[in-house]
């Protein structure tokens, strides 16, 4: 049950790219409204959610960016969350500077930051920045960093998350998505040993070692069943096996040697999340994923966003810090994100284990923390 009182929030989401701003803004609006606040979800293109959140939320309402502010008959807004630097539209900003001088009380204005374990993270966080000019003349913006430390604004999380992993069913899960050409007994004995076929998730963008990646789990001992996530992952892998990725058929299947494959259709995040929870080893990718592969607590590499000027370089190893990952789970990123071009090398068994134990001690160290949501609402109430 909620302590706090309901305020009506506006999170403001531009699509850049990718998946990754909505999934975010998604995640955020639903765990907000999941607190007992109420959402309004300004964004410029949904097509995304219409399979990653198909079922809508109550309590989240979605807006059209370039649709009308608020009228008079509605509910004003409380705080206004700007998701990764995107400029509030100067209507809504006018409306809103009109309504506050009637109600004599500002909106709480929210800058969202991207996600990063850099140190500038730490001493950022909370910092104000003053509106010199507009409508807003005077006001207050604040700059809001998710983070890994107890000094930033933590990270995504439902409260009830761990719980609804801890009953989770993987062997399950895994029963019910089998390759059709490794012999079911397999499949199931695998669920049931957690080890005679390793399960990997792969969601990427076109990584440079995922050639030989693939060729490493074709010659390896154990089979790989590996689940590819639709479009730029599933075109990868299809390259990257010589194989015209015109014709990727999402829910279609592929063999080599040791190597399954199943492209995967898109899917709602809850059933994304299930399928970290079921795989031994999660490439993930971007910034949400990320934080899903965490707290999944499996294996995890990650293929960080990738910036022209390479200040991704000290972004990755910031987070490999953070992660205090073995010098075999750090490698494996270099390669992986094309910092270097040496041979990768097949993870056997007790590296798995070791790369997996270091995940899960990273998530310990997290779940000490508040998650984001929790943060911000006590940041709030703090500045309204
Ligand atoms: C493949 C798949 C993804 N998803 C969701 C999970 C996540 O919420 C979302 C993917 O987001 P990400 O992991 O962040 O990766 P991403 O690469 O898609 O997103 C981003 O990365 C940011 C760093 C950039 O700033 C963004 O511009 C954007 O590129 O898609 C599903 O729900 N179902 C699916 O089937």
């Amino acid at each position: 049950m909620t302590t706090q009182p309901t305020l009506q929030w506006d999170v403001f989401c531009r699509v850049i790219d990718n998946f990754g701003d909505i999934g975010v803004c998604w995640r955020l609006a639903t765990q907000l409204a999941g607190q007992g606040q109420r959402v309004r979800l300004w964004v410029d293109d949904a097509s995304a959610l219409a399979w990653m959140a198909p079922q809508g939320c109550p309590g989240v309402e979605l807006r059209d960016w370039h649709a009308p502010p608020p009228g008079a008959q509605e509910a004003p807004t409380d705080v206004m969350v700007e998701a990764f630097g995107c400029e509030i539209a100067p209507e809504f900003i006018a409306s809103t500077a009109y309504q506050a001088s009637v109600r004599g009380r500002k909106p709480v204005w929210i800058n969202l930051e991207y996600l990063s374990a850099e140190r500038y993270v730490e001493r950022n966080h909370r910092l104000p920045s003053l509106l010199s000019s507009g409508p807003a003349q005077g006001w207050t913006r604040w700059f809001f960093y998710p983070g890994f430390t107890a000094a930033t604004g933590g990270l995504l999380r439902e409260p009830d998350l761990i719980q609804r992993q801890e009953a989770f069913d993987v062997a399950a899960w895994q029963n019910a998505h089998a390759h059709p050409s490794l012999p079911a007994p397999a499949a199931a004995a695998a669920a049931a040993a957690g080890a005679a076929v390793r399960w990997m998730s792969l969601f990427c963008y076109e990584p440079a070692a995922l050639p030989q990646w693939l060729q490493l789990c074709e010659a390896a001992s154990t089979p790989t069943h590996l689940l590819v996530a639709p479009v730029r992952p599933a075109h990868a892998v299809r390259q990257a096996l010589g194989i015209s990725s015109k014709n990727v058929l999402q829910g279609t299947t592929d063999k080599r040697g040791q190597l399954y494959i199943s492209y995967r259709t898109p899917c709602p995040q809850a059933v994304f999340d299930e399928m970290l929870w079921a795989c031994d080893l999660n490439a993930v990718r971007g910034e949400d994923s990320l934080v899903r592969g965490l707290w999944a607590g499996k294996a995890l590499v990650w293929h960080i966003y990738p910036q022209d000027d390479d200040a991704h370089h000290a972004k990755l190893q910031a987070f490999l810090d953070w992660l205090q990952a073995p010098a075999s789970l750090r490698q494996l990123h270099h390669t992986w994100n094309g910092l270097d071009d040496l041979p990768l090398q097949w993870p056997d068994d007790d590296t798995l284990r070791e790369w997996t134990a270091c995940v899960q001690a990273a998530r310990a160290r997290l779940l000490m923390q508040d998650n984001l949501v929790a943060q911000l609402l006590g940041f709030v109430m703090e500045k309204r």
